[in-house]
């Protein structure tokens, strides 16, 4: 069986870089969005993703920004992969592919099947679709809430892109998450976390080694 990869999202120290790293991340989340817990600078994204062996992608997580933006935070950054997290229209994500030529991530949010069927208009937009959970009405953060939603939905869905699954995962759930939807690859942020925005060595390695089980 495809060994599971594997991102750690909202990335902000040496040392859980370090904790992910060494217990075999294959993707490095940095937060830049102003209003999280875990944002960070693009010359703090630089620094650390500059720590990442080359097999592990750097993943810059934008919310709405104007194309333009996004390719001068992706080169500060030195990102290789965005993931646009926010209401962003398709035609938003082609004039940012256009720019920058970066692999693109598409967060969807799930609530139920209605917005699994709507995810047809990401083919030939985005190159993977990110299933996350819906973010609670008036929440400032349209993602790294740590909720989960409907896995079962997931079942027998066929999907428009490559995926991944995000939202409200943690040690004890990744394995049951990952043989209910048969997920390749799975991102956490919250469910590896002491709280919002620090970062947990040990939850880390307890995610990554589930994960991989
Ligand atoms: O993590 C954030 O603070 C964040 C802020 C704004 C948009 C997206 C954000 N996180 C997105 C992620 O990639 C998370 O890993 C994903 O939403 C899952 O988060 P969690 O449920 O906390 O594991």
């Amino acid at each position: 069986m495809k060994r599971v990869q594997t991102k750690i999202c909202g990335i902000s120290t040496p040392e859980t870089l370090a904790a992910a790293l060494a217990h075999g991340a294959s993707h490095i989340g940095f937060v830049h969005f102003a209003k999280s817990p875990r944002h960070i600078d693009t010359g703090l994204a630089r620094a650390l993703g500059g720590r990442c062996p080359a097999h592990v992608r750097r993943v810059l997580l934008l919310v709405n920004p104007h194309p333009a933006d996004a390719a001068r935070l992706a080169d500060e950054a030195g990102a290789d992969i965005l993931q646009l997290h926010g209401d962003e229209a398709p035609a938003q994500l082609s004039a940012i592919k256009a720019l920058t030529g970066l692999e693109l991530w598409k967060a969807v949010p799930v609530r139920t099947s209605a917005d699994l069927n709507a995810t047809a208009q990401w083919r030939g937009v985005a190159d993977r679709l990110l299933y996350d959970a819906k973010p609670p009405a008036g929440s400032d953060l349209p993602g790294g809430n740590g909720l989960r939603f409907d896995w079962m939905l997931l079942q027998g869905h066929r999907h428009a892109l490559p995926w991944a699954l995000s939202g409200g995962l943690d040690p004890a759930n990744v394995a049951e998450a990952i043989g209910t939807t048969g997920a390749t690859l799975v991102d956490v942020s919250s469910g590896v976390e002491s709280s919002p925005g620090i970062k947990d060595v040990d939850k880390i390695a307890a995610f990554l080694k589930a994960a991989s089980s």
